[in-house]
């Protein structure tokens, strides 16, 4: 019997974040392993016309709830979706609301946060800095607390190259900041933007790491747990291999290079590809929530969920079975054919850029244009190469995070629990976890049939057709305007075709000889 499983049968949890990434999958696991918890609470907002319950209603119908259905058929009845806004004041959630989390929570999961690079100062620190710190006013007003466990991310001390699992005090106090951001108005925070976050790359990180000392500050007599993993990616094994359902981290980017739009990221190859899959982290989550709870450690433990030290991978060998799999199993109506790779050169990056990224997007705007169409490719284009512009610091350096803590913890597990909740990434095969991700973002992020295939292999034949056309028509047509400019292209020119006749007349003249 798993003891972490049993741990959570009869709790009431409480998890905000859960309509994202990674909050989905922790519900998912708690309900398949604990399916008698008492109750999952989740601080749900209505969003894109659908209300709280509507969205709950999705998650729940969704494919990666489809075992818990089988193994916890009441289900619907055991989520308890509060309305709750986390940029509001006390989260907007009503009086009884409020009331019932209180007194009742046994865990706290806390998720939620804007996970965007390019997100206004202000926007970050309210979501990442200013609802942790009322979360946890909150946590410390709950009777049956057992354990608060709170979501950062490895990055969030991504100035520093060695990182250990302790908490780095940032030189503006998350106070300062926090009160600072209630009367300062956009403009003067869009200037002092750059001085906050100082080596950090974005306000992401910079908020996470206010967020984490924000945590150390209100922990009071609380039993508390921060949880860091690196780029979080598809499932590994649980529910099933291969699931995502958005475009963060490395997800667009393959479905960029899958199509065909991105065929160059100015990155190293060699630097460390600290990828983690979604799946890995939820169990070292709720194996944390149980460890702290139980054996409530003195201090507050953080917990490093990466794979770089133990299991590396880097993104030269990712980009290349990214593109493997994609002979294997094509996206649909692709751009280009998928040839994508890691420059580390500025200048050749800047290169591609120009003659892989811009050129197609505006020649095909131009035939867009001459068909009548509206020109699209220039606007995405764009936006990719944005994307591309944010991710560059994470593909450029690499970090070195010590596990102490992590391994600590897959030490105490029993074996049945180190099974249960697996997070020891030394067992993750990279290859197979790449191809299972290509397959996963194929199916459940861009829905495309797997009957497709054969097509889409016959599309990527037409476009290769199609590049070798285009080449030998600009290479001729170059020559052509050489030719006219130039004496020397002219002797030249002549010289090859005078010895094709020579060597074609020879041949002619042997085969005859022969006969
Ligand atoms: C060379 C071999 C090729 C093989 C491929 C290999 C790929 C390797 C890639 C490596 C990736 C490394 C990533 C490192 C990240 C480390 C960070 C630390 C980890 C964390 O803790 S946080 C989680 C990560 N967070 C993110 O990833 C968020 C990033 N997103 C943003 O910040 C913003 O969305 C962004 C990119 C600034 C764009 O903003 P904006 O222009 O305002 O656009 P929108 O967000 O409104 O979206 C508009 C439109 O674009 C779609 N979209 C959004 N994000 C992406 C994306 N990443 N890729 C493609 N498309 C994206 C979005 O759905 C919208 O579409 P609509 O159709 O709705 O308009
Ligand atoms: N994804 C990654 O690569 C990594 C993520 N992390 C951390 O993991 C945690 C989860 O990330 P992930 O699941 O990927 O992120 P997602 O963006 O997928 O999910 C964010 C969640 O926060 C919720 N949220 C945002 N704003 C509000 C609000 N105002 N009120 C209520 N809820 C809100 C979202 O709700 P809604 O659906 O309504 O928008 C969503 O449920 C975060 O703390 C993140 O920093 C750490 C490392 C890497």
């Amino acid at each position: 019997m798993s003891m972490i499983a049993a741990f959570y049968s009869g709790k009431s949890i409480l998890i905000t974040g859960a309509t994202g990434f990674m909050g989905k999958v922790l519900m998912e696991k708690l309900f398949r392993t604990s399916p008698d918890l008492k109750v999952i609470y989740i601080l749900v907002r209505p969003k894109a016309g659908q209300t709280t319950q509507q969205r709950v209603f999705q998650i729940l119908n969704s494919k990666l709830f489809e075992k818990v259905k089988e193994i916890c058929p009441d289900v619907h009845e055991k989520i308890r979706a509060i309305y709750a806004d986390l940029n509001q004041n006390d989260f907007a959630i009503s009086k009884e609301d409020m009331q019932e989390l209180l007194s009742c929570t046994n865990i706290v999961f806390h998720c939620a946060a804007t996970v965007r690079f390019d997100d206004h100062l202000r926007h970050a620190v309210q979501l990442n800095v200013t609802a942790t710190q009322q979360l946890l006013i909150m946590a410390s007003q709950m009777p049956k607390l057992e354990a608060f466990i709170h979501i950062s991310t490895a990055f969030s001390n991504c100035n520093l190259t060695h990182i250990d699992e302790v908490i780095y005090p940032c030189p503006v106090e998350p106070k300062k900041i926090i009160d600072s951001m209630e009367w300062l108005d956009d403009a003067i925070i869009d200037e002092i933007t750059p001085k906050l976050i100082g080596d950090r790359p974005n306000t992401y990180t910079y908020t996470k790491a206010l967020g984490e000392m924000v945590v150390q500050q209100e922990s009071r007599n609380l039993n508390i747990a921060i949880i860091r993993p690196s780029i979080v990616g598809a499932t590994w094994q649980e529910p099933f291999p291969g699931w995502v359902d958005n475009l963060n981290g490395p997800s667009g980017l393959i479905i960029a290079a899958g199509k065909g739009f991105l065929r160059s990221i100015r990155g190293a190859p060699m630097a460390v590809a600290d990828l983690i899959p979604v799946d890995t982290v939820v169990n070292l989550t709720l194996a944390v929530g149980w460890y702290t709870a139980v054996h409530r450690p003195k201090s507050t433990l953080i917990y490093h969920c990466t794979s770089g030290n133990l299991n590396p991978c880097n993104w030269g060998k990712m980009g290349f079975q990214v593109l493997a799999t994609f002979e294997k199993v094509p996206f649909e109506r692709a751009f280009r054919r998928p040839n994508a790779d890691f420059t580390a050169n500025t200048i050749t990056s800047q290169y591609w850029n120009a003659v892989s990224h811009r050129a197609p997007a505006i020649i095909y705007d131009f035939y867009l244009r001459l068909t009548g169409r509206k020109p699209r490719m220039t606007k995405i284009m764009n936006r990719l190469l944005k994307t591309v512009s944010m991710i560059e610091y994470f593909v450029n350096r690499s970090w070195e995070w010590s596990t102490y803590n992590t391994e600590m913890l897959m030490s105490e597990l029993s074996p049945e629990d180190q099974r249960v909740f697996n997070f020891d990434v030394r067992q993750l095969n990279w290859l197979e976890y790449i191809e299972n991700y290509v397959l996963g973002i194929k199916k459940y992020l861009l829905k495309e049939d797997m009957a497709g295939i054969p097509e889409a292999k016959q599309h990527l034949k037409r476009l290769r057709n199609i590049h070798y056309l285009f080449n030998t028509a600009l290479f001729l047509i170059a020559w052509r305007l050489l030719i006219a400019r130039s004496q020397m292209a002219r002797n030249v020119w002549f010289f090859i075709v005078s010895f094709c006749y020579k060597f074609l007349s020879y041949f002619r003249a042997s085969s005859t000889l022969k006969v």
